[in-house]
């Protein structure tokens, strides 16, 4: 029964405050646990990040560092929160508030499609967390159905960005360093467009391009399935394929977004700022239920309390413990 479940490897300090049990969900980098705080029986999501299958100070462990130093700054309503954080040789283990709708992934497999209203508010969601991030220099690069969760079973819901361990934060002042040091050896991209921040941001818009084709269409926009092209291949050219039965429910409007949010050229590519006022998202209804969503706590005081919660809460990075004061970012 739950309470001889064996926890012994896990930290004296986690195992005294929570009861871990079933594992809800699976990482590249390690597993996820329901666990109840035994003091409230609330449910939280310990993440389990093993450093063993990562080499020593290699840059997966240094991954798993940044994820959590921008997990415990990060403040926005779509995107995850951490509650706790421990570690013992092996392992690191982060408490994070459970999104009991699962991931994105599974929702959209169980529904075949979304329907375009629900896809139109989870995505006007991820651009909101995706543009938070790059407000505070972080671009996340990994994001993908598997790491936007759902706060619960309903259609109408909130979603939440997770899974920052791919995530950089914007190494500008690194670039600054090198530019001041002798220019002859520097590669040309260093200078052009390759390395600034503008570039290294369009990653993430691509990325949402593709989780929008998906919570639209059902299927990804680049398989092996589709003709004799490598996945790579059709990615490189921007070759994706719209199945005829698939899209003809579907917006023009909608289909614009994604049009223009999967461009090879990065600077040809539609920023987040464009998408957040492209005309499929100028949907009062839609953005009245997001900002209902998303700051609940603004109830009643209608846009202006959400504008007024948004420019408050906006911007700002939560301050670091003590113990990050003097870290150095690697
Ligand atoms: C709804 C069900 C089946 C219990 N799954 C679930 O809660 N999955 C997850 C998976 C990963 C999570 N990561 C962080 C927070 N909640 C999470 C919930």
């Amino acid at each position: 029964d739950l309470m001889s479940d064996d926890q012994s490897s896990l930290p004296r300090d986690l195992q005294d405050k929570y009861l871990l049990t079933r594992r809800i969900g699976t990482g590249v980098c390690g597993e996820v646990r329901l666990a109840f705080e035994r003091s409230t029986c609330r449910k939280f999501a310990v993440k389990i990040i093993n450093k063993k299958n990562f080499q020593s100070e290699g840059t997966a462990t240094r991954n798993a560092k940044t994820e959590i130093d921008i997990l415990q700054r990060v403040d926005h309503p779509c995107l995850i929160k951490t509650e706790d954080f421990y570690q013992t040789e092996e392992s690191f283990y982060i408490v994070l508030e459970l999104m009991e709708g699962g991931e994105l992934f599974h929702r959209v497999k169980s529904k075949q499609q979304l329907n375009e209203s629900v896809a139109k508010l989870y995505f006007y969601q991820m651009l909101r967390a995706v543009e938070y991030l790059h407000s505070n220099g972080i671009i996340h690069r990994d994001l993908k159905p598997e790491n936007i969760l759902l706060s619960s079973q309903d259609d109408v819901c909130l979603i939440k960005v997770t899974d920052f361990n791919q995530s950089r934060i914007l190494e500008e002042a690194v670039l600054m360093r090198t530019l001041c040091g002798t220019p002859s050896y520097l590669a040309p991209e260093v200078f052009t467009h390759a390395s600034t921040t503008g570039y290294g941001l369009a990653v993430d818009a691509w990325s949402l391009g593709v989780l929008l084709f998906v919570c639209l269409g059902g299927y990804p926009p680049f398989h092996e399935s589709f003709g004799h092209q490598s996945v790579t291949d059709q990615i490189i050219r921007g070759e994706f394929t719209m199945v005829q039965s698939k899209w003809t429910s579907v917006s023009d409007q909608a289909k614009d977004v994604v049009r223009k949010l999967l461009v090879v050229d990065p600077m040809k590519r539609m920023s987040i700022e464009e998408a957040l006022q492209h005309p499929w998202l100028q949907d009062q209804k839609m953005l009245e239920t997001a900002h209902r969503l998303m700051y609940p706590s603004a109830e009643g005081g209608g846009a202006a309390a959400a504008m007024e919660a948004e420019s408050t809460s906006g911007r700002h990075l939560r301050k670091r413990g003590r113990e990050g004061d003097g870290e150095e970012q690697h």
